[in-house]
């Protein structure tokens, strides 16, 4: 069954089919209270958003209560708490040259324009249905084949210089291009991690809104535009749908104080991450699993006493299912990760 080999490794815990949860994870052996799990750092594609950059350290995600950090890159504006993660950041000299160069395309921030991720009404319109999905995306390809055409031809003709100029002048969203970027990169220097990406959990429909799927053809034509000649081959509608397919239900938000860590009150939402080999731990409103991430790395730890063939699972809802009732737990479940809650503890409240 498919889950990232670092998965299959352990010895004290498998990933198994469910009969309601998709896949989970099990115990394979008796597990004391306090024993790590599991711990990863490998990271398929993330984003700080924007507005945290001089906040964040865009290695290590380490953030101290707001204040800058005094180590840039001087081409793409990230900012670093150490010299170390500096290093171990542009060490990667394609991610540096290509992160630059795409930013270079995107401009400047618009000044007068609030966060990407603020709120806007048109986000509050139903989900778009797969076969609007569909046909949004089929409409898109015209566009694509004619900007590839332009970004390919040794002297773009006049018409193509005006195209690759309008697609440029529609304002990105730059938080959601420098999520699919990191992307594009696993694609394609990493292909054993994107193969990963692909065995994920998919959602069928996952854009919030129609004004969300429009945002999405937008980056689409506007990477294509602007981005690097080599990364060209990868941007591709399929490969933006998949992450897009992939991100909705398996991203871990990175935030100021790590929620299961008891910092709930006022944590502020940093970014988030896909990271892929901790996309399998279930949900449970009575979890047994406690994670926290320290740096770039997500860690899993036994809450409590585990017996031989328990599920696994973590909670989805950050530590608040334990002053929530019931429906009140399955409805924030269903309206955020659009599943009915199958766990034990719902089950036994239940009878
Ligand atoms: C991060 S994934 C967990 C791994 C997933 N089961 C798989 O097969 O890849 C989250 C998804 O698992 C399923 N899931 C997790 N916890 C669940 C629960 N308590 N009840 C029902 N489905 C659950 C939901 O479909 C959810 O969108």
């Amino acid at each position: 069954m498919s889950a990232p080999a670092s998965l299959h490794a352990s010895p004290i815990f498998a990933v198994r089919e469910t009969a309601e949860s998709g896949r989970g994870v099990y115990a394979t052996q008796y597990i004391p209270k306090g024993t790590l799990l599991f711990e990863t750092a490998e990271i398929a594609a993330s984003i700080v958003y924007r507005e945290y950059w001089k906040e964040v350290c865009a290695q290590c995600f380490q953030y101290d209560r707001g204040r800058n950090w005094k180590i840039r890159n001087a081409k793409t504006g990230h900012a670093f708490c150490s010299e170390n993660c500096q290093v171990i950041w542009q060490n990667d000299v394609v991610t540096d040259e290509v992160a630059s160069m795409a930013i270079e395309g995107l401009g400047k921030p618009r000044q007068s324009s609030s966060s990407d991720h603020d709120h806007n009404p048109a986000y509050d319109l139903p989900r778009p249905t797969i076969p609007e999905i569909e046909s949004a995306w089929a409409a898109a390809e015209d566009t694509a084949t004619r900007i590839r055409t332009a970004r390919s031809s040794a002297k773009p003709s006049k018409p193509e210089r005006r195209l690759l100029t309008q697609i440029l002048a529609i304002p990105p969203t730059r938080d959601l291009i420098l999520y699919q970027l990191p992307a594009l990169l696993t694609i394609a220097n990493s292909p054993s991690l994107w193969a990963d990406v692909l065995i994920l959990e998919s959602e069928s429909a996952p854009y919030t809104s129609p004004a969300d799927l429009e945002l999405q053809i937008t980056s689409y034509h506007h990477l294509l535009a602007c981005a690097p000649l080599p990364l060209l081959g990868h941007i591709t509608a399929e490969n933006l749908r998949t992450l897009a397919a992939k991100s909705s239900h398996n991203v871990f938000n990175i935030w100021s104080q790590d929620l299961d860590d008891g910092g709930s009150g006022g944590s502020e939402c940093l970014g988030y991450g896909l990271w892929t080999a901790a996309s399998y731990w279930n949900h449970s409103c009575g979890p047994n699993i406690w994670k926290r991430r320290e740096g770039r790395m997500w860690k899993f730890w036994a809450e409590r006493d585990v017996a031989e063939g328990e599920a696994l699972c973590i909670s989805y809802l950050g530590g608040d299912e334990r002053d929530m009732t019931r429906q009140e737990r399955r409805d924030k479940l269903k309206e955020h990760w659009k599943f009915d809650c199958a766990c034990s503890r719902c089950q036994a409240e239940v009878s």
